[in-house]
């Protein structure tokens, strides 16, 4: 497995060593022992989440609040999504800064994401199976936001906003200032 840390500390991309036969493709889509050497950290995962999207679905930008916050490993099973991380950890240098990076069934590649971190994805291609572990379990009450096309995020989501599909709940999510974090 390579590992890189992209530019929001304690947030990195992991590739996997793939092996490629007649029969198709193996890889190992996370190791235990391997992942917490790579990150230099314990992990304790307790939840794994699958969610399937149409082409121009946009999930997020998603976070669980205090007790609940998550880290989560993602990772696309089938097609391919632009993930985004924002870093809105107080006093983060990167405060308010994003990573985003197209993951899909061709790279195979995973990112871990540290909590602190409100985490979105946009399907590239229809019938993407989205597949993540959590190390706090879902808590509706913990649920929190930032609306996907806040001005001072700045991301592009190379999609025309014409053709995004998110839910009532995401397009209602506050803006980045109005956070109580
Ligand atoms: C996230 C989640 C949702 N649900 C339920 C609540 C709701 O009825 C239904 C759909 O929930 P949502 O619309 O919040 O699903 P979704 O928009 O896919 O939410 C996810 O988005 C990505 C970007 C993340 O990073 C995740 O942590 C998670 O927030 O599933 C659970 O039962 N357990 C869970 O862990």
């Amino acid at each position: 497995m390579k590992i890189t840390e992209t530019p929001l500390k304690g947030c990195y991309i992991l590739e996997p060593i793939t092996y490629e036969d007649e029969r198709g493709v193996f890889y190992e889509s996370y190791h235990k022992d391997r992942f917490e050497r790579s990150i230099g950290g314990k992990v304790d995962f307790v939840q794994d989440n699958v969610s399937i999207s149409k082409k121009g679905v946009l999930r997020g930008l998603h976070y669980q609040k205090r007790d609940y916050a998550q880290a989560k490993l993602v990772h696309v099973v089938k097609g391919e999504v632009l993930d985004v991380i924002v870093d809105i950890r107080k006093g983060s240098p990167s405060f308010g800064k994003h990573f985003k990076m197209k993951l899909s069934d061709e790279n195979r590649t995973s990112i871990f994401i540290p909590k602190g971190m409100a985490h979105g994805f946009l399907a590239l291609t229809d019938h993407v199976i989205f597949s993540y572990k959590c190390d706090a379990i879902y808590n509706p009450k913990s649920e929190a936001g930032i609306l996907y096309n806040d001005p001072v995020l700045d991301i592009n989501w190379e999609m025309a906003e014409d053709d995004l599909i998110l839910s009532e709940k995401d397009l209602k999510l506050p803006l980045l200032k109005d956070l109580k974090l």
